[in-house]
């Protein structure tokens, strides 16, 4: 009998591949509205202080890779075909949900490369899934898995890249400060679960490494009047140096690659203003290629998989 084929959907922000593309992203993360030359122009300004663009669309095709073969391995008993596609950039989510469709596959399992789950995040991209699904003529099922931030695995990896991140202190433990991406604070409205995984996967962190004193806070707020979740990393690091810290060590993970929300916003922006405080900032690594994070997005796949076979 032929292998069941499940079609595996791996999901990332995306990040513009050139230069030129850097108007039309920022637009379309912005729905629509083409951002003001300042605004642009901060943006490139950004992206040249990280080296030009981002690795963020060849981290992710890696990483959804490395996914094919933990599955792959786990259970060949089935046909597993992976497809990637970006939110913001191509490939696009709603062209590779046709493609699906156009090769056939009946059965799929959609996963974000990113662990917590709100409506605004990883809601946002099984909206762009559904608008693609509706406009098919073919049977597809996609499967969805809206969060993922309590994996074994992934915990377990995290817990490795903190302990290293610690041994950088040798003078004692820093204060550690867990952070994701703000978000506008009405998702509180909602009851999105978003604060509660931040919270839920720092903690488990914290309490695999050993750590004693930590703290969450969210980071790269958008530049919109609304009012974002908070505190923003930068005021929580100032409250810490005020109370006297002089050792902060940041994890950020609500992400999972090097990209500009990392490179610049904490290792550039972040990290000048601790010095101005007197403070010593580190940041623990991401995982990008670490085999603990593909294993825990194909233990998630896996079992979604089987639930519906
Ligand atoms: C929840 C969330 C995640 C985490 C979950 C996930 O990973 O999905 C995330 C990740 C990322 N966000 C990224 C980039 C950007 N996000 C922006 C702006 C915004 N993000 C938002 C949300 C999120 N974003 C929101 C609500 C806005 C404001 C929109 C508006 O203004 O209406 C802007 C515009 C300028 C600015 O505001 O900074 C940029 C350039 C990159 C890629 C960087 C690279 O190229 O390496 C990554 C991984
Ligand atoms: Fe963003």
């Amino acid at each position: 009998m032929a292998r069941p084929v499940v079609g595996v959907l791996v999901m990332a922000y995306g990040t513009p591949n050139r230069k030129e593309e850097i108007l039309p992203y920022y637009t379309h993360i912005r729905r629509g509205r083409p951002p003001t030359p300042e605004q642009l122009q901060e943006l490139i300004e950004r992206y040249e202080a990280i080296g030009g663009l981002s690795q963020l669309n060849q981290i992710s095709r890696s990483q959804a890779e490395s996914v094919l073969r933990a599955l792959q391995a786990m259970a060949p008993d089935v046909d597993w075909r992976l497809y990637q596609a970006n939110k913001h950039w191509e490939p696009w989510i709603p062209d590779v949900v046709a493609r699906m469709a156009e090769d056939g596959i009946q059965q799929a399992v959609g996963i974000v490369l990113a662990p917590q789950g709100s409506k605004m995040s990883s809601g946002a991209y099984f909206e762009q899934v559904d608008q693609a699904l509706a406009r098919l003529d073919r049977p597809l099922q996609v499967e969805r898995i809206l969060s993922w931030h309590l994996e074994p695995e992934f915990i377990a990896a995290q817990v490795e890249l903190m302990r290293e991140g610690l041994a950088r202190f040798p003078g004692g433990e820093p204060e550690v400060v867990f952070t994701c991406h703000s978000l506008p604070a009405r998702i509180l409205e909602w009851g999105d679960p978003y604060p509660e995984h931040l919270r839920e996967m720092g903690e488990a962190i914290a309490r695999g490494a050993g750590v004693t004193r930590f703290h969450f806070a969210y980071q790269s707020a958008g530049r919109t009047p609304e009012p974002w979740l908070g505190p923003d990393v930068r005021d929580k690091v100032a409250e810490l140096a005020a109370a006297g810290a002089r050792a902060v060590l940041v994890a950020a993970i609500g992400f999972v690659s090097d990209h500009l929300e990392v490179l610049y916003d904490l290792d550039i922006e972040l990290k000048q203003a601790a010095a101005e405080l007197g403070v010593h900032l580190e940041r623990t690594r991401m995982l990008n290629d670490h085999p603990g994070l593909a294993q825990a997005l194909a233990n998630a796949v896996l079992r979604a998989a089987r639930g519906a076979l």
